[in-house]
């Protein structure tokens, strides 16, 4: 194989004990073959040219009964060390993965389809399982056997030894070829299978939306494209599969078919051999192309699985190059505070000990895109102060949540820096950063289990009962538990009960009171509340802001007439920023925006 994948090696040096293991099986098996040659050919010579009785051949028959039973030993060990290799590459493999997949940035996190990474995660790492189990053992018994039988072919019989030795080399050869078809190949399979399990998850997902707007049959036909494109890979791997056995057996039939002749030449027209030696011979002629022939198909096998390591190794690539490119990106942030920013390397961590919480937020000269001539962010200087209560408004699609990403470190700013208490956000560890961070959005992820379950993801901790009880009190949530059949054990999420909008955003208010975070980071609900749930909800934000930063994505203007700041977007641009009554001043477009929410009966 041109250049093992990283990952794999790294898999093979975890297992040299075994790779050693195999190297010490393989020289026995070859030991096996090709004494097991030597005593069939003695005991025909003996019994069949010789005519020698039954009891002088009952021990050397005895002998070849046992060395068979080795053999059929050895190649079962050698099997089950394959095996055992990739079971264990497996499990590392999908640790690795997993680790990767949960300790990406968010940046990285929030990208591509879920169904693609699944289907990586489960059906690629699956895939290396021949890499170890076929690939390995196999090219271990061709790197030793094959020399050991040419070794006594050519002590027996020299002529043959040379044939071999110049037929042998196409079987490699042919290999090379198709391996390097088939691995393009193999890559393709995986692209295929990433999209179609893509296309399947998102369209299991969005089930109920296709049908309410009659195009579940069209995404039908959009998953049986998929699914069609995945099979013509597929099929496209084993048409090579299949060809590459053909022209194997082909030069295989025809290599054993010139050593035959050549041997039956020299019996029995210049009877320049014995029959003990032909007949040698000619046993262990099959042996080496089979055991070529083998490699040949492991090889193609290899080759699958290298393509599925290699989606593996991009996949874990993308997620942390796009890591390392977002704070390569921040680190090119030029302005007078650099030096006081300047860190050694390794300190990245240090900062979580002395940050002061909560903390003062600086946004300097920020410039965000989603993707090239898209939508772009500017935001200039602004200088958020700790405990403050911001707002973000504008209208609908000028920026707003985008603004809160970036604050938030959910988005990487292109350009600029968002600083916290002075430094730059992104060498804040990740996880510590967001072990002080609440974000209360409109939609907050329910997962499949109990009301309290469900509650607890916020504390991080192991919680009690009571305290869950308590933060489900506080976030005005207790008459919502006491009304459900099963109370806080009642199963929600997936499978379980629903919650509506207004609950779900104070069972995302409890979490945070489990957490009691330095950050809030608040997306007001659009959709309009009952008075009673909006006065819930607005006093509990109340009562958990009092020890926090906290910014808010705001939609309704009256509720954020007291903020310490307004930070007024208008597409894509930070405008102006200020208290409400500065702004109802300088200006116009806030005046307006707050004029037709008063007409609207909002204010
Ligand atoms: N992931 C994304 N990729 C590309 N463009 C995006 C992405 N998310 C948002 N946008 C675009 O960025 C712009 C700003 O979106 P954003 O969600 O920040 O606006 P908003 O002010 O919060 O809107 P709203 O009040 O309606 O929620 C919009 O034009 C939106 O289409």
């Amino acid at each position: 194989m041109k250049r093992k994948s990283s990952l794999i090696s790294h898999q093979m040096s975890s297992q040299r004990k075994n790779i050693v293991i195999l190297a010490i099986i393989s020289l026995a098996l070859g030991v096996a073959i090709t004494s097991q040659a030597a005593l069939l050919a003695e005991a025909v010579q003996r019994i069949f040219v010789e005519k020698a009785s039954f009891s002088s051949v009952v021990m050397l028959l005895g002998i070849l009964l046992a060395v068979m039973a080795v053999r059929t030993l050895l190649s079962y060990g050698n099997g089950k060390v394959g095996l055992q290799m990739a079971a264990s590459a497996k499990t590392n493999m999908r640790a690795v993965v997993l680790q990767n997949l949960t300790h990406a940035s968010m940046p990285s996190t929030l990208r591509g389809q879920t169904g693609g990474k699944v289907s990586i995660a489960l059906d690629a790492v699956d895939e290396a399982d021949s890499y170890f189990s076929q690939y390995m053992p196999r090219m271990m018994e061709a790197a030793i056997i094959p020399i050991l039988i040419l070794a006594v072919t050519f002590i027996q019989h020299a002529n043959t030894g040379f044939i071999m030795l110049f037929t042998a080399p196409f079987i490699p050869m042919f290999m090379i070829l198709v391996g390097l078809k088939t691995k393009n190949k193999s890559e393709e399979k995986y692209a295929q299978l990433a999209e179609f399990s893509g296309t399947f998850l998102d369209s299991l997902q969005g089930l109920v939306t296709l049908k309410i707007f009659g195009r579940a049959h069209r995404q039908q036909q959009e998953i049986e494209r998929s699914s069609l494109g995945y099979r013509d890979a597929t099929m496209g791997i084993l048409k090579i599969a299949f060809t590459n056995t053909f022209m194997l057996e082909s030069i295989v039939m025809l290599s054993i078919g010139i050593v035959a002749l050549e041997l039956a030449i020299q019996l029995l027209v210049f009877k320049s051999m014995t029959f003990h030696t032909a007949f040698l011979v000619l046993l262990l002629v099959p042996e080496f192309y089979s055991l070529l022939k083998n490699t040949g198909t492991a090889f193609h096998s290899g080759r699958t699985s290298m393509g599925a390591v290699r989606k593996v190794e991009q996949m874990l690539a993308e997620t942390s190059s796009r890591s390392a490119q977002t704070e390569g990106e921040e680190g090119e942030y030029t302005s007078d505070r650099n030096d006081r920013m300047a860190q050694p390397e390794g300190s990245r961590t240090a900062y979580t000990e002395v940050i002061p919480m909560p903390p003062s937020i600086e946004l300097d000269n920020v410039r965000f895109r989603y993707a090239p001539d898209s939508f772009e962010l500017v935001a200039g200087r602004i200088s958020l102060g700790p405990g403050e209560h911001i707002a973000i408004v504008g209208k609908s699609g000028s920026g707003k949540t985008t603004l809160l990403h970036l604050i938030a470190g959910l988005l990487k700013p292109a350009s600029g820096a968002v600083l916290v208490n002075g430094s730059l956000l992104s060498q804040y560890d990740e996880t510590a950063w967001f072990e002080r961070v609440s974000y209360i959005t409109q939609h907050p992820y329910i997962f499949a289990g109990t009301f309290a379950e469900n509650i607890a993801i916020g504390a991080g901790r192991k919680v009690s009962r009571a305290e869950i009880e308590q933060a489900a009190e506080e976030a005005g949530l207790a008459a919502v538990a006491a009304q459900l059949e099963q109370g806080f054990d009642t199963f929600v999420g997936e499978g379980g009960r629903g919650l509506s909008g207004g609950e779900k955003q104070r069972l995302a208010l409890a979490r945070a009171f489990l957490k009691r975070p330095a950050i809030i980071l608040f997306d007001e609900p659009t959709v309009g509340l009952d008075l009673h749930t909006e006065r819930v909800l607005q006093r509990s934000i109340a009562t958990l802001a009092k020890t926090a930063t906290m910014i808010t994505v705001a939609h309704r203007l009256y509720t954020i007439q007291h903020a310490d700041n307004i930070l007024f977007m208008d597409n894509g641009v930070l405008v102006d920023s200020g208290r409400h009554d500065e702004l109802l001043e300088r200006l116009p477009q806030y005046a307006e925006m707050v004029d037709v929410q008063r007409k609207g009966g909002l204010a």
